[in-house]
């Protein structure tokens, strides 16, 4: 094997066409290309020349911290950028090894410990849980508890049109460590007979009994019912979580920093689009930035879903989810999750801390649905795997 990484840089460097078009051609030579043209410093992309020579390449490629191009603080890619098979990093994984568009040019990850950790920040800007993290996390039932003590969470979704919505964020409800899920809305009788343990309620959110957090929004249309619902669950000094057409119907950001209990919002990239006055591209191109952004503005916590899935509040790090999948871009899969995060803060989870453990199981749920080689899921298989999850974390 043969390596043209640091050799093929000085080349570019010394200039001239001559010595691009033999760099061009030692590159496409060799089996392993190491590619170190820039490092963590490196903005807006590859400048034509590297480009040219990271165009050449043929063999197998391994970056050097990060691939050259990324944006190593935020996962953005503004230009041309190496695509790795594989990056060795050092010291830590900078968010732009974990953040998308930029991961997906990582490749296989491996972090090298060089001694760098009294160098390294004491506060990262981004942060991901592992296992133990979220085992410490997760709610257990003690000897003093019953259903209402581990905690009642509402579910307001669900419409005439989309009834299989709410069906979907009582699934994942009922498995979020909650003692009890009080559904809200028109598809009660959908809900039953799915599962018979769920309290039903036709009339408004307020009239419906004690609960310790509400979700809102899954499949609720826009309408005046709908409305006055997500204003009801509001008006609530409990956690509520807010998702799909909630988001659609959210008051300005104003109105939400009055409450006293936690707000958590759960859009994906066209709804984030949307609460920000942006594109949808520039919520994909820029995700670090779009949900602090979010975070900002509603005083709240905002997990963004996607191919990155990311968790902001107020003045601490970002969290991202390492566990996603893109077997979970499947219709109503974010229904779940939605019921399980609410279900999460029903039991006492803080909003940051339910939002990430919920992420990182919704994950890991349809990771082990698709395993081991991967297959199509359907959204309701993702709840179903949620308990053996939860007892793999455990493990
Ligand atoms: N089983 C159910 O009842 C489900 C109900 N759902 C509910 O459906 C409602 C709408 O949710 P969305 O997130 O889809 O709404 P969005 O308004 O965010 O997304 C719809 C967008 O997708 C575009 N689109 C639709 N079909 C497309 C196609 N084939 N190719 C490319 N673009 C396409 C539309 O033009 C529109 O811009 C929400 O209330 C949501 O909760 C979803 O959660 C899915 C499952
Ligand atoms: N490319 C992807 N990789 C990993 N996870 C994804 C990807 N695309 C979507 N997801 C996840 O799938 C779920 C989809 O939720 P959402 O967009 O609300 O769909 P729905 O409204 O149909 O339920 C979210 O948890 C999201 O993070």
């Amino acid at each position: 094997m043969t390596s043209g990484g640091a050799g093929a840089d000085r080349e570019l460097t010394g200039g001239g066409s001559e010595a691009n078009g033999a760099a061009e051609a030692a590159v496409a030579r060799a089996d392993l290309v190491v590619d170190g043209i820039v490092g963590i410093g490196g903005k807006g992309g590859l400048r034509p020349d590297a480009e040219r020579l990271v165009r050449a390449v043929r063999g197998i490629v391994v970056a050097v911290d990060l691939p050259s191009g990324v944006d190593a603080d935020t996962g953005e890619v503004r230009g041309s950028a190496v695509r790795a098979d594989a990056t060795i990093t050092f010291g830590a994984y900078k968010p732009g090894l974990l953040i998308d568009p930029a991961r997906t040019h990582a490749g296989a990850l491996r972090l090298v410990d060089i001694g760098l950790d009294a160098h390294l920040p004491a506060d990262p800007d981004v942060e991901a849980l592992q296992h133990e993290d979220v085992a410490a996390l997760l709610p257990r039932p003690s000897a003093e508890s019953d259903k209402y003590r581990r905690g009642v969470v509402g579910v307001v979704a669900g419409s005439a049109r989309y009834p299989g919505a709410a069906v979907l964020a009582v699934s994942g409800a009922l498995r979020g460590g909650a003692g009890a899920v009080r559904y809200v809305g028109p598809a009660a009788d959908n809900v039953i007979s799915r599962f018979p343990e769920t309290l039903v309620h036709s009339g408004p959110p307020a009239k419906a009994g004690r609960v310790q957090s509400w979700v809102v929004g899954p499949g609720l249309g826009d309408g005046a019912a709908a409305r006055h619902s997500l204003e009801d669950v509001l008006a609530s000094d409990v956690p509520v979580l807010v998702d799909a057409d909630g988001l659609h119907l959210l008051p300005t950001g104003g109105d939400l920093r009055k409450r006293e209990a936690a707000t958590v919002l759960t859009p994906h990239a066209g709804e984030a689009a949307a609460l920000l006055g942006v594109s949808r591209e520039e919520v994909e191109a820029g995700r670090l930035a779009a949900v602090r952004a979010l975070s900002e503005r509603y005083g709240a916590t905002v997990l963004l879903k996607g191919s990155t899935t990311l968790i902001a509040a107020e003045q601490q790090p970002v969290r991202v989810n390492p566990t996603g999948v893109g077997w979970l871009a499947t219709a109503g899969s974010g229904d779940v999750l939605s019921g399980l995060i609410g279900s999460l803060l029903a039991t006492g989870l803080p909003a940051r801390d339910a939002a990430s453990v919920g992420a990182y199981l919704h994950g890991l749920a349809a990771r082990r649905t698709t395993a081991p080689h991967g297959a199509p899921i359907a959204a309701y298989d993702v709840s179903t795997a949620l308990t053996d999850t939860w007892r793999d974390v455990l493990a």
